[in-house]
């Protein structure tokens, strides 16, 4: 359903993505994982259309996202980082307007409508304008506009973000109960937010994908590796260089230090090889100048998987790529996609973009005729505070 084959994107100088590859089944949540900056939302501006890519193709519904971006934008659902919403319509009205401006026909809108509120669980608010609702429900109001003309495909650009742990369970709830019936690609830096929403991950680091697999066999790559937990007392760069030298340990990560006496850190260890290297690792800490307060195995986690995978070296890891030409800088085209600042799309930006859909017209008498001003009748007069 959704087909990447490399994608590389470059912004000026800097290479975003480079050599991006992954599929979708249909009906799948794929979760699209990376540390920040690692080139999630540059990939999921390429397949919703909002940004041509430097080279390499993607294709979702058997659509080419550059060359049919009409159609594409027809078969997806996208929620931006910042869900393009109008502040000042109502729930209601805002997904009438969607509705028409995605082409849903006259006849089947209010029914579309309903489903989508029902769905996400907007029927209490639908008469209330959208300014005035918790980021929660305006997350639930951003997600019910993308599946509002019930398109195959979903993207969505970390949906959690910003949210409290409420909000977060709920919102994630949501996401899985749209599986099946629409394939999902979910993009996050949140690792539980992948293992416990979707089928398959991938994960992407400086721009590039360094693993897909499923939660399980990400974790079994690790499988017979032991991990272990260990606190010292001294220079915390000292004990992280003491540990990285030993060539029985894989990785080391700092943990936080939240409980322990001053000048006492934590890290968890991956050991490098299926020996249990308890002894080596006490060694090295007696004989430098930390102090060992705290040595423990346990098992290795997904968590320590993602950490390996991303400080590993890109370039060595899942493809060896060492005979692909390096990318070329191109420039782009549009010099807004240069300015850092301009990375998330504005709701005015999505509003503009989804207007050039180009809606079928008609003069039928929805909610969705009303102007952002004329919904604003059911509530305090228009102020947009956004
Ligand atoms: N419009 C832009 N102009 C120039 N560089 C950009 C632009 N957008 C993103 N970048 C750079 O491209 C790289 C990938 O950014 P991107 O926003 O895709 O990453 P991300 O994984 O979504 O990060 P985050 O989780 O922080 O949003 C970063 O180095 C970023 O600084």
């Amino acid at each position: 359903m959704i087909e990447v084959d490399q994608l590389s994107k470059a912004y000026g100088s800097t290479l975003a993505i480079k050599d991006v590859s992954f599929k979708v089944e249909p009906g799948e949540i794929l979760g699209f994982l990376g540390p920040n900056g690692a080139g999630k939302t540059t990939t999921m501006r390429i397949l919703a259309g909002y940004l041509p890519a430097t080279s390499g193709t993607a294709r979702i519904a058997d659509h080419e996202v550059h060359t049919d971006s009409m159609a594409v934008r027809q078969s997806i659902g996208y929620l931006p980082e910042t869900p393009p919403l109008y502040p000042d319509m109502t729930v209601e009205a805002f997904l009438y307007f969607v509705a028409r401006i995605k082409g849903v026909p006259i006849g089947d809108r209010s029914q579309r409508v309903a489903s989508a509120m029902e769905r996400c669980n907007l029927g209490e608010k639908r008469r209330i304008l959208i300014r005035k609702l918790s980021k929660g429900f305006r997350q639930r109001v951003g997600i019910a506009q993308a599946i509002v003309h019930d398109p195959p495909v979903i993207i969505l650009d970390e949906p959690t973000v910003g949210l409290d742990p409420k909000q977060i369970i709920d919102v994630r709830n949501l996401i899985k109960s749209l599986a099946g019936q629409h394939t999902i690609i979910l993009s996050t830096h949140i690792l539980p937010e992948v293992s416990m929403t979707c089928d398959r991950i991938t994960i992407i680091n400086q721009g590039r994908i360094v693993a897909t697999d499923t939660p399980e066999n990400l974790t079994a790559r690790l499988a017979g590796q032991l991990g272990y937990a260990i606190e010292v007392a001294g220079d915390p760069e000292r004990a992280n260089s003491v540990l990285n030298d030993l060539e029985q340990v894989e990785s080391v990560t700092a943990l936080s230090g939240e409980g322990l006496a001053e000048n006492h850190y934590r890290f968890q260890l991956v050991s490098a090889t299926e020996d249990d290297p308890g002894s080596e690792i006490a060694s090295a800490i007696i004989n430098s100048d930390l102090g060992l307060y705290e040595l423990s195995r346990n098992r290795v986690s997904l968590e320590d998987v993602f950490i390996n995978l991303i400080t590993e070296d890109p370039s060595t890891a899942e493809e060896d790529d060492s005979e692909t030409e390096p990318c070329e800088a191109v420039v782009d085209d549009d010099p807004e996609n240069d300015d850092p600042t301009k990375a998330e799309a504005e709701p005015d930006d999505e509003a503009a973009l989804v207007a050039a859909a180009e809606p079928p017209t008609d003069s039928a008498a929805d909610p969705a005729d009303q102007t952002p001003e004329d919904s604003a009748e059911q509530d305090t007069p228009a102020k947009t505070d956004e």
